[in-house]
């Protein structure tokens, strides 16, 4: 089995997020969700939740679906790198993405979501696609969507082709050749984090030279921006005319005319660069001139990250073979 289905941009203007449809259950719900490799629970926003969390959410009324199957006493709970967090109990029902269907999906329904979820109006729930070690359904914890799908897969994998203010695409199961150019590179994985944790062999601020150095980092399709260890911000943000790191806005901001170098980041032997249009990301208030960077630093995460900023530069295949590695290419 293959599946194929758009990422699309949650806000017209800045990429803060990506959502894709999806359908659950029998007659088909339709709800678009936000695919995220950095956590491994598939939950929505449900006809459990008060009315006063809802703003124009598409909801999932398991009621309504003639294949929703409750998980007795099965609970969940989860937090996010944002603090934003949401909890609730489980459905297992069908559940489609792009033509792929998997039988008997945990659907995690949500009795309760934090503010920014309430206020991110363009967002039904997520789908988690890290590890399964990460779920957070107690007492039997759950698999994700790619975990139930892989065995029916023509080949393990899933792609993400994100796109800078416009329209991408997430496949399964396959490899489309036409999204990338050149070749792909493969590196490991470690698993244990239950991330998608790989080693970045470097980088390099606009036409300067390649610092040759290891960069442990996860890529994380549900983070907005690129976090990265300190130094290489100050060796960025030093060619960026008025750049400060600003304790008000809590990161490197700049003025918007201000030119920006790009920065690419090396994949073994292979080099990603991510255009200086990606790393103006968005005034820091509506009309500002002002511009948060999409450059910023992981000193207080104690992980990297390797967000949208970062994957919507290139081709990024996720292999869930044994063992797991990412590829890398250039589009
Ligand atoms: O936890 C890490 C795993 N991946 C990152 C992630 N963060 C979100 C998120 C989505 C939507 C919202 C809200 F709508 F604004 F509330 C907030 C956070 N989704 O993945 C961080």
């Amino acid at each position: 089995d293959t599946g194929s289905a758009a990422a699309i941009p949650v806000n017209p203007n800045y990429d803060i997020a990506y959502v894709t449809p999806v359908s659950i259950g029998t007659p088909p719900q339709t709800l678009h969700l936000d695919f995220d490799t950095g956590s491994s629970d598939l939950w929505v926003f449900s006809s459990h939740l008060p009315a006063s969390q809802i703003r124009g959410q598409t909801i999932y009324v398991p009621a309504n679906s003639s294949t929703a199957k409750l998980l007795a006493d099965h609970t969940w709970s989860i937090t996010y790198g944002d603090g934003s967090a949401s909890r609730g109990n489980v459905y297992v029902d069908n559940f489609t993405v792009g033509g792929l269907t998997v039988e008997n999906q945990a659907v995690q329904c949500a009795l309760q979501v934090s503010t920014s979820f309430t206020r991110e109006s363009n967002i039904d729930g997520l789908v988690g696609l890290g590890f399964s070690t990460l779920n957070t359904v107690v007492p039997k914890s759950q698999l994700t969507f790619f975990d139930n799908a892989k065995p029916h897969m023509d080949e393990p994998v899933f792609t993400a082709d994100l796109k800078w203010k416009s329209e991408g695409t997430y496949d399964f199961g396959f490899i489309d050749e036409k999204k990338y150019t050149g070749k792909i590179t493969y590196v490991p994985v470690n698993t244990s984090p239950g991330y998608w944790t790989f080693t970045s062999s470097g980088y390099a601020v606009g036409s300067g030279n390649f610092s040759a150095t290891s960069i442990v980092g996860i890529a994380d399709t549900g983070t907005s921006l690129v976090y990265l260890p300190p130094s290489i911000l100050t060796a960025y943000y030093r060619q960026v005319e008025g750049a400060t790191s600003s304790r008000t806005y809590g990161g490197y901001v700049f003025p918007c005319n201000s030119k920006l170098p790009s920065f690419t980041f090396g994949i073994g032997e292979a080099r990603i660069t991510i255009p200086s249009s990606y790393i103006s990301y968005a005034p820091v208030t509506a009309g500002s001139s002002t511009c948060f960077g999409g450059l910023q630093s992981s000193s207080s995460l104690g992980i990297n990250i390797w967000g949208d900023v970062a994957l919507k530069a290139a081709f990024v295949v996720f292999h869930g073979g044994n063992p797991p590695t990412i590829g890398w290419a250039k589009k």
